[in-house]
């Protein structure tokens, strides 16, 4: 797996495709100085560290190679392999790769604020400014549409997945479940395993006749749109099965709220619409008007950067906020045992779910979705339902082949 000799420290340089001066970072574990953990996932701790010859500030992740199953190294591969190949200024580098003893090491640019969802969390846990998101999905609509041409589908858009730095700069991450459209060898445009975080998953995704191509990405991205305007995704409060059988069942989710424009509701509604044959491409999307009146990084997220930084400096202030985050909205307050497992997956930002099949057919024998389940963003329309092809009976037949 290593992408460079051990023990080069030699400094090397050239130029990528984005104009980028690229430094060679050596693969020598004793270049690099690890300091503090700045997130974990399902897979991996992400440190801050400093790379010695230069003293640069970079970001290592460290997976855990004793804890992947055979599947889950494939993975670990396609992830790396995708990061050191991508060359786009939206999108997160793997500069090398080695392994430490058990551990596979990724060397990658630091991006100093976390991700979009932690950002949100700790300064607007209900939501961002329609500027701040603006600028923000423009940035990973560019990236998106850089991977749809190259072949790849990210299969993981959400904002947990989307870096902030310092300066604005704003990278999609995380390729530990993106899928090349033509690994299968016969160039077929289309998936069909299961793979994902339910919320933000299109619906050709839960269905296991179907296979999904990079439109799955367009409809994650809508969602994302909305967990960045809301603070959460739509349907957030609920346990996987439902969240299967909603999306499937209710019409789309949509941006309602009055202060939002109409151009932003507007972008939204085209990234949700269940045919995914009637989604744009992201190269389509990028020429929404909605994109058009995005501000550079030092005007649109100016505020939510200072505001950042005055939490790092007031860590009582912080503090506030991380509760008052972790605080669950009205509907959430009398949560089952199953549901708040649910939540706290979504809280910990885990990216692939492990479905128990036989679990899921069991239920849906007997569940039939209710209608209470409509938050402010979902409308249950029988009618929009039928437009977009989907029947309330045949889902729940439908989604129980799944393939894991
Ligand atoms: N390059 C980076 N710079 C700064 N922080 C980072 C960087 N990469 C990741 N992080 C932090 O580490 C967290 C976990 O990283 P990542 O999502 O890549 O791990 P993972 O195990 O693949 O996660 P997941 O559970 O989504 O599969 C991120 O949410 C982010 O806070």
């Amino acid at each position: 797996m290593n992408t460079q000799n051990k023990g080069s420290s030699k400094q090397l340089s050239g130029m990528n495709n984005t104009g980028e001066i690229q430094r060679i970072y050596s693969a020598n574990p004793a270049d690099y100085k690890l300091l503090e953990e700045v997130g974990n996932g399902a897979s991996a701790t992400v440190y801050r560290a400093i790379y010695l010859p230069i003293n640069a500030v970079l970001a290592v992740k460290c997976l855990d190679l004793d804890r992947c199953n055979n599947g889950n190294l494939d993975s670990v591969r396609r992830e790396t392999q995708t990061m050191a190949l991508v060359d786009h200024p939206n999108l997160v580098r793997a500069y090398c790769s080695f392994v430490v003893d058990r551990n596979l090491w990724v060397v990658m640019p630091f991006m100093a604020v976390g991700s979009c969802f932690e950002a949100m969390k700790r300064a607007h846990p209900n939501g961002l400014e329609e500027m701040e998101i603006c600028f923000i999905l423009k940035e990973t609509l560019k990236a998106l549409d850089y991977l749809h041409r190259q072949g790849h589908i990210h299969r993981d858009v959400k904002a947990g997945n989307i870096l902030l730095d310092n300066n604005g700069d704003v990278k999609l991450s995380d390729f530990g479940v993106s899928a090349c459209m033509f690994d299968s060898g016969d160039r077929q445009r289309c998936r069909n395993t299961f793979t994902g975080t339910p919320f933000w998953m299109a619906p050709e995704v839960m269905q296991a006749e179907t296979g999904y191509d990079s439109k799955a990405d367009i409809w994650s991205f809508g969602i994302t749109a909305l967990e960045l305007a809301h603070g959460h995704p739509p349907l957030s409060q609920y346990p996987p099965m439902k969240v299967l059988l909603v999306t499937l069942q209710n019409a789309p989710p949509r941006l309602g709220d009055k202060k939002f424009s109409k151009s932003f509701k507007d972008m939204v509604a085209m990234c949700l619409v269940k045919d995914p044959k009637k989604r744009p491409t992201a190269g389509k999307l990028l020429k929404h008007s909605f994109f058009k009146h995005a501000k550079p990084p030092e005007l649109s997220l100016k505020n939510l950067l200072a505001e950042l930084r005055s939490l790092l400096l007031n860590p009582v202030k912080a503090l506030q906020n991380d509760e008052s985050a972790q605080q669950l909205p009205s509907k959430m307050a009398s949560l089952s045992p199953e549901e708040a497992r649910s939540m706290s997956v979504y809280q910990k930002g885990i990216s692939t779910w492990n479905f128990d099949i036989e679990d899921l057919k069991a239920k849906a024998e007997t569940l039939i979705p209710d209608d209470d389940n409509n938050d402010e963003t979902m409308e249950s329309s029988p009618v929009d339902n039928c437009r977009d092809g989907y029947t309330t009976t045949e889902q729940c037949k439908q989604v129980l082949p799944l393939k894991c």
